[in-house]
């Protein structure tokens, strides 16, 4: 961690202690801090183990929030871990003599704490939804987040969502200018809302560009934290907000009976659906509802006959992971190749970046292969299939902490993963999918049908469900009408913030 530090590298403050910038961490090294705290454990009576005090300390530069200098004192603010599932914020202060020395040396720490593509102080419209989950989100964001960013020097907007459809409304009237970011503390139905809002905009093009929207885990499900700052625990999440990159995100675009709107994760007929919406008594088991939600309409092996037409990308499986692995080898070597971040001219300062500066407003893209209300697209293939058990769509690998339906998804690939599954596959192979579920390799069951789709349209049909009852279509985890409806990828038209831009986080899973 210490290689190749320079003395401009190193700062000496007071207590003969030093700082010194290493290769990915700030070294807090000081030998007071063993004596202080010697004295302050034999105050208590407690005796401490012979040499055990250690007196110096790595802060990732990730974990760094902030660092200034005022009045003679260098101050640092920290994300301190307190558990594989939380962090606190942790503060270092240190009187400095030289000031002209400890300037650049705290210009030197922010740049490591934020290299290219991150940005400082972020101005946050904040959302909050008050009945979120189990009625937490509130108090999540004032206990866990809210001091994660101040001390990031973020600037904070809060409004609290007062009934359904307020968000839409909201990032229909936003300032998009006075804001870099929207914060939904909230489930997966508040970015939902929030991208729709925006669409709606006469300037939809520029300010789906210009806000990044972002999820600070309060909900029941929360797969865009997941997938985009690898975590469903809201400090965290907070932490990969602050330190996240612009990331270009595909909206698939759906248009239903009269409507239009944007789907950013996922839809689904049948067993997942149910599983979903069909469950909401048991909201108190939190994620684990889905779960059980599968488990028991898998067992009474429940079909959902449906027509459907894909403009089929790719239905080659193997051919697929390996462009996976591929966009993995990229990024790792991007990664490896950056610069050194010092050098990068667009992270030295908190100036507010506008990717949209030159692009005149636009309206939201045309549809190359029309609506549901068209004649169908002559790139559509159509197959009627009358035992279907599982129609699911994704745009991001995790959809519950421990379900990874679509392995090989990537935020903007331009493509829609799709999964068909037969609701007459035998109880024991449809509890082996269920089992495997959070390891990745669902697409590997030759029982699950696994492609690339660029558009779809597929056509519910609700006379041959068995119990005769109208059936749940679910877009993002929110309930739409058991009607025919239309879906095409439109690349790259939201915009997110994640730690790897190319890829979601998907640590320990092989594809
Ligand atoms: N004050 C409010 N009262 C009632 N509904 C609200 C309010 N604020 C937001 N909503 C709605 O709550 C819905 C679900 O929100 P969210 O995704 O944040 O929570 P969730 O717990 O994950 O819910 P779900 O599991 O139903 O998706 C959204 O459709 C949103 O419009």
């Amino acid at each position: 961690m210490l290689n190749d530090t320079t003395s401009s590298d190193v700062l000496t403050v007071d207590r003969n202690a030093t700082l010194t910038l290493g290769t990915d961490a700030l070294i807090v090294l000081d030998e007071g801090l063993r004596d202080r705290r010697r004295a302050a454990t034999n105050c208590c009576g407690l005796l401490p183990g012979r040499g055990g005090s250690k007196t110096t300390r790595a802060i990732p530069f990730y974990h760094v929030l902030w660092a200034e200098v005022v009045d003679f004192n260098v101050t640092i603010r920290y994300a301190r871990l307190t558990g594989k599932k939380s962090c606190r914020v942790g503060t270092v202060s240190y009187g400095v003599a030289d000031k002209a020395h400890a300037e650049p040396w705290v210009e030197r720490l922010l740049r490591k704490a934020y290299p290219a593509g991150t940005q400082r102080r972020r101005r946050f419209k904040v959302l909050i939804n008050p009945f979120g989950g189990q009625g937490y989100a509130l108090k999540l964001w004032e206990e866990e987040v809210e001091a994660v960013f101040a001390a990031a020097g973020c600037v904070v907007d809060v409004e609290r969502t007062a009934y359904r459809g307020h968000a839409v409304e909201i990032a229909e009237k936003i300032d998009v200018d006075a804001y870099d970011v929207v914060a939904c503390a909230s489930g997966d139905g508040l970015p939902h809302e929030v991208f729709n809002g925006l669409a709606k905009r006469a300037d939809a093009g520029r300010a789906l560009r210009r806000l990044a929207v972002v999820q600070i885990p309060c909900g029941s499900g929360n797969a865009m934290s997941l997938n985009l700052n690898g975590t469903d625990s809201p400090s965290l999440a907070a932490l990969a907000i602050v330190k996240g990159e612009r990331t270009p995100l595909d909206l698939v675009a759906i248009t239903q009976g009269r409507e239009k709107y944007y789907s950013f994760l996922s839809q689904a007929i049948g067993i997942v659906a149910e599983s979903d919406l069909g469950t909401e008594s048991l909201r108190w088991m939190g994620s684990l509802r889905f779960t059980w939600g599968i488990l028991v309409r898998l067992l009474s092996k429940t079909l959902y006959p449906v027509e459907l037409s894909v403009v089929l990308d790719s239905d080659d499986k193997r051919g697929m992971k390996e462009a996976y692995r591929q966009a993995v080898s990229e990024h790792q070597a991007a990664k490896s190749k950056q610069l050194p971040s010092s050098t990068h001219a667009d992270s030295d300062s908190d100036h507010h970046e506008d990717p949209t500066d030159e692009t005149p407003p636009s309206p939201e893209p045309t549809l190359q292969y029309g609506t549901i209300a068209s004649p169908l697209h002559p790139a559509f293939q159509t197959h009627d299939l009358p035992t279907l058990g599982n129609f699911y769509v994704g745009n991001m690998c995790w959809m519950s902490p421990d379900a990874c339906f679509f392995a090989t998804a990537r935020p903007a690939d331009g493509k829609m993963d799709m999964i068909n599954i037969s609701g007459t596959i035998p109880r024991a192979t449809g509890l082996r999918m269920l089992a495997t579920a959070g390891d990745g390799t669902l697409i590997d069951f030759p029982e699950v049908s696994y492609r690339k789709v660029l558009a779809y349209r597929v056509t519910p049909r609700m006379h041959a469900t068995p119990s005769k009852s109208r059936g749940l279509i679910s877009v993002d985890g929110e309930r739409v009408p058991f009607e025919p409806f239309q879906a095409e990828v439109v690349r790259g038209l939201g915009t997110v913030l994640s730690r790897r831009v190319a890829l979601y986080e998907f640590d320990g899973v092989e594809v």
